[in-house]
């Protein structure tokens, strides 16, 4: 197991070039947010908007497009109910991040049925928050598509592989990895990444400032725009996006009490800066 340092941000963060226009820093789809988790959305799409996407697209409860846009009017906006044109977009994108603050009714796992049947091979798929509920509870009978990535919290990766929090060993969650071909972020004091047949990474700068609601929604929004904008090695830009996120929230950790995802958010952009090589 490799141990994650600021290496990993110097390796992944390059200088944009000149010649470029915001096509060449990849377009994020997320699907997240309904009445009641709205924030979790904001959230994310805030995250992957600081984090350096080129475009981000939000497809979201009709309650939370006034206010995403107040707060980040960077991000566009979809109804979820558009089906067509929720369709259109998907077909457009490079990252498609779904589940932050998702919901566990039915509009949730249709959301994430019609994704799973119309994903290609050239997008990746970044699942969160309650897409393993909605996973768990219902049956898909669609194949995971290839490289996705899970973001689980240590209840969240029980409640969808069935290894309970005191049997998530590093052999037991490999084994799992292995066999399904997904990489798995597990979020914990401690985090943990698992690839399929690599080299998992630890990291061990995470501090309790970051035990708040909405601290996973922004670590997904990031890890949706480094994987659409790095084309490093897929490992070491999924190594990357977790450790700027508790980077940024041991920097404020320092002065502050909590690490508020909102705080973390804005400091993206500075904090990348100074990792350009
Ligand atoms: N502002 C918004 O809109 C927000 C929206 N959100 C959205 O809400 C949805 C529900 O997500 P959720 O994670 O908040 O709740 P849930 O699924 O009930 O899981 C908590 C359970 O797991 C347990 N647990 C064990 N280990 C754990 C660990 N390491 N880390 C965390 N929990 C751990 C824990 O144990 P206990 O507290 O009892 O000790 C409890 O039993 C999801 O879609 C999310 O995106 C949130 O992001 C918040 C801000
Ligand atoms: N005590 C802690 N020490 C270090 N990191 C923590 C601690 N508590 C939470 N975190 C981090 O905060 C994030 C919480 O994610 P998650 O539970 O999905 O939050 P939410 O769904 O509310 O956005 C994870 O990245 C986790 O590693
Ligand atoms: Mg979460």
């Amino acid at each position: 197991m490799e141990l994650l340092t600021e290496e990993i941000l110097k390796k992944v963060i390059l200088p944009r070039e000149k010649a470029t226009h915001k096509g060449n820093f990849g377009r994020v789809l997320i699907i997240a947010g309904d009445e009641q988790y709205g924030g979790a959305s904001i959230l994310a799409a805030g995250s992957a908007v600081y984090a350096g996407a080129g475009l981000v697209s939000v497809a979201t409860s009709k309650h939370n497009h006034a206010p995403l846009h107040a707060r980040y009017p960077e991000a566009m906006v979809i109804d979820w109910e558009n089906h067509t044109l929720l369709e259109k977009v998907t077909k457009q994108v490079d990252v498609i991040l779904i589940g932050c603050g998702l919901g566990v009714e039915t509009i949730g796992f249709s959301l994430l049925k019609n994704l799973f049947a119309t994903i290609t091979e050239r997008q990746l798929l970044i699942l969160d928050g309650s897409a393993f509920s909605l996973l768990a509870e219902n049956t898909l009978n669609i194949p995971f598509p290839k490289q996705t990535i899970l973001t689980p919290h240590q209840m969240e990766w029980q409640v969808f592989s069935g290894i309970e929090i005191a049997q998530q060993t590093d052999l037991n969650n490999q084994t799992q990895v292995d066999k399904n071909e997904f990489t798995v972020i597990l979020k914990s004091e401690e985090t943990r990444i698992y690839f399929p047949r690599e080299e998992s990474y630890k990291l061990t700068i995470g501090t309790p400032a970051q035990a708040i609601g909405g601290s996973g929604d922004t670590l997904a929004g990031i890890l949706a725009a480094f994987l659409a904008q790095f084309r490093g090695k897929r490992r070491e830009v999924i190594g990357s996006a977790v450790f700027l996120h508790s980077f940024i929230a041991r920097k404020i950790a320092k002065k502050e009490r909590i690490a508020l995802p909102t705080k973390i958010i804005d400091r993206l952009p500075e904090v990348m800066r100074n990792f350009e090589q």
